[in-house]
């Protein structure tokens, strides 16, 4: 059979480790820690130079220790707090049967609902395509306009965020604008649900996983069970603020700054969750057709091109071909 080439490169070529599974030895478990920087998004555009200045250099760090952190500022909170009750609207009033109908049944698809209750997984998941085209379920009426608005600002948010970052790497300010065509960026939200674990059928919501994309924008009505591997190798238990979206590396970014930026491993656990809790993760992705390789400006001699060259579709035949559910795995595509 022959053997399956993605970007030119043959897929064994590729450094398959054999899992994004790390240890879950207690002692790297730290429950109730969490040193996640916040950084105020207002402050990035601020009339003041010094401390648009400061701002960024505080990015700039958070970027470089962690590659996550809370942002206040971004989305005004109302919003972020309407578009959670319409999400859990969803999931309150349609029917099991209703949400049935948004199963996949291509790969292209712009809906993607799965219910998974086992050891492995404990979450309910609608996945919609929000950018460019926004998709939404007719049900219930009011889930399209409320979810529409937080979407909107959330892609402002992205588009600012994507110029700081550009500007804290020493590139110009559209430089990931133009590397992922972010006009064209085919974003997908994610709208999960977790049973309290009194209901769950296992201590897992959702096991270890990187995102796919420049980052994720995720909001929660209640905190409980979202730990991030730091880059010190320690879980860090994640507690969003109420008036913060926290922000998560994905993995093209990763391969752009060539490793400088990390795609942060994740998963939720539902150990204590006393209520059933509810998130919305929308990953901000690249247009399919972008071609993303390390920038040159992170490669020399000490750190060679880390990744392949592969446009977002490549990356997604690689990853299982489906447009939506992605299980998103960058240890496998590291050639080094
Ligand atoms: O529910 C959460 O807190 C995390 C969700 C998540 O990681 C995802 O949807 O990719
Ligand atoms: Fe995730």
């Amino acid at each position: 059979m022959a053997e399956t080439v993605v970007a030119g490169i043959p897929t064994s070529d590729f450094k398959i480790t054999s899992t994004l599974h790390h240890s879950h030895d207690e002692s790297l478990i730290k429950p109730d820690h969490d040193e996640t920087p916040t950084v105020d998004y207002s402050l990035l555009y601020s009339n003041d130079l010094d401390q648009r200045a400061k701002t960024l250099q505080h990015l700039a760090k958070a970027c470089e220790d962690y590659g996550f952190f809370y942002l206040i500022n971004g989305v005004p909170e109302d919003v972020v707090t309407g578009a959670l009750k319409a999400v859990s609207d969803f999931f309150d009033q349609t029917t099991l049967d209703e949400r049935g109908e948004y199963k996949k049944k291509n790969p292209t698809d712009r809906f993607s609902w799965v219910s998974n209750y086992n050891t492995e997984e404990n979450r309910e998941c609608l996945k919609v395509v929000s950018h460019p085209q926004y998709h939404c379920p007719s049900k219930p009426a009011h889930l399209r306009e409320i979810l529409g608005e937080y979407l909107k600002r959330s892609h402002e948010v992205e588009l600012g965020l994507a110029r700081a970052l550009s500007k804290i790497l020493g590139m110009e300010e559209t430089f990931i604008e133009k590397a992922f065509k972010l006009q064209a960026g085919f974003d997908v939200t994610a709208m999960n649900f977790y049973p309290p674990s009194s209901q769950s059928k296992g201590p897992i919501g959702l096991p270890d996983h990187t995102d796919p994309g420049l980052f994720v924008s995720l909001i929660k009505d209640v905190n409980g069970g979202l730990q991030i591997l730091s880059q010190k190798g320690e879980w860090i238990s994640v507690k969003i603020p109420p008036n913060a979206i926290f922000i998560n590396f994905g993995d093209q970014i990763e391969i752009l700054t060539n490793g400088r930026y990390k795609s942060n491993v994740h998963h939720v656990v539902l150990e204590n969750n006393k209520v059933r809790r509810i998130s919305m993760a929308t990953l901000h992705r690249p247009a399919l057709e972008a071609a993303i390789a390390p920038e040159t400006a992170f490669v020399n001699q000490s750190h060679p091109p880390a990744y392949p060259r592969m446009t977002y579709k490549e990356y997604l035949e690689f990853n299982g071909f489906d447009e939506i559910d992605v299980q998103s795995s960058i240890t496998q595509l590291r050639l080094y």
